[in-house]
């Protein structure tokens, strides 16, 4: 399969996987467009006894009554149906989103935006929604229903159905300038109201210096200037939803005048026209519900435009290449080698130039370096986020772009220098989703020196996390704690007590000595490694 076609073939699996849903789709729009022409066919029966001073059955009334009930039922399942094919379509495609970010490569975190990508997720993935749910199905009922009402009229009286062939397409074009109009007066308006909304806060935030420095005639007109634009663009908006509605009702109006003025004149036109009055009133109806489709039309047309740029973005986003790190050979101990590694997220800018060192199993070592050397680059090539552009590198006998996600924790950890926390209770701040007894929790939280706080806390490890539960030393020391419950070989450490006060550094040192024991540590903090008792300084030049 080319890349290309990637999106194409989750929405042929699903299409695969729903037939019985395709099917019945199919059925309901077929019975829905059915049972909208059978009602006037019934009233023109009904009027054509009436005209005739014949009497009406029961059973004829009665099947009228039911004609449109069944039409009402079958076009809300129709709906229904829709709804359902585009909720399987939009999960279909929002669950290969959430996969691909897991496969994408570190890299490209870094060079897209995180409103860029979330904008993917949301706004991407509510246009896809809308274009299956109020696009392209909803179109293509439409678009028969209405086929479907010129076919009958044009049984029925020629020239009403070629006076509705003429006019149509100035309805349709009509409709979707008024539509153009009042989606662009409802985006200025969004856009007015999207500018209130962040300079409220704004000039709330900064209300002590607005006074200090009198600039209160500059906000409130700023603020002025916006609720104008939304009032216009609200104004322009109704002005056009209001004249609408008439015009489209006095062409209807005008049409049937033009086929009962022509019904009714000389034989030439007669025999163009010519109608029963039961078909008349028939055809009457039938014009008014040409209107309805047309106006859904132009609507799901938007949807669909809207919907294109949408598709262009999420296929760039699937096509982006997974990240298949190579497999290197590794060396068959427990050290950690950089040998002649040369590196640079660019790779005509190398930041690190054939490095090469040895880190024995239980050492404590600290690499130092001006700023911008690549110390914690080094720690994003251990941990295999990134691979050298030349030279091997080995963690432990393992490559480390290699390890498998499940053999990563329990090989090294890293704490950084600030606490990410995860959305649930503290427990997972801990474990990160991942099963551990509670003598494995508790042993780590002994480690860091946490547990007594942890206690403390309304319903223990149980309790909902929220960052403010605990001071910027506890957050570090349950990034300890989140480091060491997998009992890793290797922990590496970069500038964790950076922006400490030098108490609760004490206190992270101390969780770090009894949480370093029996472990290689690899440290980028000079301060804290002396602490520690660090056995080699590599220096990174
Ligand atoms: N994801 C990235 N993409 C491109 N360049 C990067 C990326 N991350 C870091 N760099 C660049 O690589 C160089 C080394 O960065 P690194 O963070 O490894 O340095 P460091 O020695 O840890 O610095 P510090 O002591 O200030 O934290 C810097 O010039 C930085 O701008």
């Amino acid at each position: 399969m080319t890349k290309n076609n990637l999106l194409k073939s989750f929405i042929r699996t699903m299409l695969k996987q729903n037939k019985k849903l395709i099917v019945l789709l199919i059925i309901v729009i077929s019975g829905s467009i059915l049972a909208a022409l059978i009602p006037p066919l019934v009233l023109e029966k009904i009027v054509n006894h009436l005209s005739t001073k014949q009497s009406i059955s029961f059973l004829l009334a009665l099947s009228y009554f039911l004609c449109i009930v069944v039409a009402d039922v079958l076009e809300s399942l129709q709906n229904a149906c829709i709804t359902i094919f585009g909720q399987k379509m939009t999960h279909v495609i929002r669950s290969a989103l959430c996969q691909k970010l897991s496969q994408l490569s570190p890299q490209y975190f870094h060079t897209h935006k995180a409103g860029e990508i979330e904008s993917i997720f949301t706004n991407d993935g509510d246009a896809i929604d809308v274009l299956y749910s109020d696009g392209i199905v909803s179109m293509m009922a439409d678009s028969f229903k209405l086929i479907a009402i010129l076919i009958v009229i044009f049984t029925r009286s020629i020239g009403l159905g070629v006076l509705l062939l003429i006019v149509t397409p100035f309805l349709y074009l009509f409709t979707r300038w008024c539509q153009k109009r009042m989606n662009q007066a409802q985006l200025t308006n969004r856009k007015a109201i999207g500018r209130v909304n962040s300079q409220v806060p704004e000039t709330i935030r900064c209300m002590r210096m607005i006074h200090t420095f009198h600039a209160e005639k500059y906000m409130e007109e700023s603020y002025d200037k916006y609720i104008q634009e939304s009032y216009r663009a609200i104004d322009q908006g109704n002005i056009i939803d209001s004249i609408y509605s008439p015009i489209i009702l006095i062409t209807q109006a005008i049409v049937v005048a033009i086929m009962m003025i022509f019904a009714a004149s000389g034989t030439t036109y007669r025999s163009f026209f010519g109608l029963s009055i039961g078909s008349a009133v028939a055809m009457i109806a039938y014009v008014a519900n040409i209107f309805s489709p047309l106006e859904n039309i132009g609507m799901e047309i938007q949807n669909i435009q809207a919907a294109s740029a949408a598709i262009q973005h999420i296929q760039t986003f699937l096509n982006e290449p997974d990240w298949l790190p190579k497999i290197q050979p590794t060396n068959n101990d427990r050290d950690i080698y950089f040998d002649h590694v040369t590196f640079g997220y660019d790779p005509n800018k190398p930041i690190l130039k054939d490095l090469s060192f040895t880190i024995h199993a239980g050492e404590n070592v600290t690499l130092v370096g001006r700023t911008g050397a690549g110390k914690s680059t080094i720690f994003r090539l251990l941990t295999g986020l990134y691979e050298p552009n030349q030279g091997k590198i080995s963690l432990a006998c393992h490559c480390p772009v290699a390890l498998k996600p499940e053999e990563r924790r329990k090989i090294f950890s890293l704490v950084e220098q600030e606490f990410t926390s995860v959305p649930g209770t503290v427990r997972d701040q801990i474990t990160l989703y991942d099963t551990y007894t509670d003598q494995e929790i508790d042993k780590a939280l002994s480690l860091s020196n946490l547990k007594e706080t942890i206690m403390d806390l309304p319903q223990g490890l149980d309790t909902p996390m929220d960052e403010t539960l605990f001071s910027k030393g506890q957050l570090q020391l349950l990034a300890i704690a989140r480091a060491v419950v997998s009992n890793p070989s290797i922990l590496l450490l970069d500038e964790i007590s950076a922006n400490l006060d030098t108490k609760t550094e004490k206190r992270i040192i101390m969780a770090l000595q009894a949480s370093s024991q029996g472990r290689t540590v690899i440290s980028i903090s000079h301060r804290l490694s002396q602490n520690m008792g660090s056995t080699q300084i590599i220096e990174i030049k």
